[in-house]
């Protein structure tokens, strides 16, 4: 895994209210002390922002907003992951499974 998507995330893990984070002094921490709805708000509107980014790049905008909010969805989902005790290296491992098999005959192959 990236080193710096390691880092990131042993900062998350550290800004836990369990783990002694001040939600005074900072962001992860206040997030993690407003609890699930909170976290999720923001992966929706990160989410929202990236849609909009894209679609003003597309019309001639800035492309590099692009970068700038899909770096605060990667962000936010690292603080869910955190909050359900995942890890980014569990979606990496999660993405090396499907690497090779095409969305296609993924879809084909289910039973349901
Ligand atoms: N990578 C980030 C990061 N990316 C974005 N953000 C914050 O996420 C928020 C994004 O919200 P918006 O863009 O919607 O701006 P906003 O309107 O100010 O936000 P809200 O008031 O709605 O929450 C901003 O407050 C950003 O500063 C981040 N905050 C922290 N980190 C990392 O997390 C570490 C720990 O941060 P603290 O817990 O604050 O020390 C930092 O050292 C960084 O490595």
């Amino acid at each position: 895994m990236s080193e710096i998507l390691k880092r990131v995330a042993d900062v998350i893990e550290s800004r836990k209210i369990a783990n002694g984070g001040d939600p005074e002094k900072s962001y992860v921490a206040r997030l993690f002390s407003k609890g699930d709805d909170a976290i999720l708000k923001k992966i929706g509107e990160e989410a929202t922002e990236t849609v909009m980014a894209a679609k003003d790049a597309r019309a001639g905008g800035d492309a590099s907003k692009v970068l700038y909010e899909c770096a605060d969805l990667w962000f936010h989902s690292m603080v869910l992951l955190a909050q359900f005790n995942l890890k980014p290296q569990d979606v990496i491992d999660e993405l090396a499974r499907r690497e090779g098999l095409s969305g296609i005959d993924e879809k084909a192959a289910r039973t349901e």
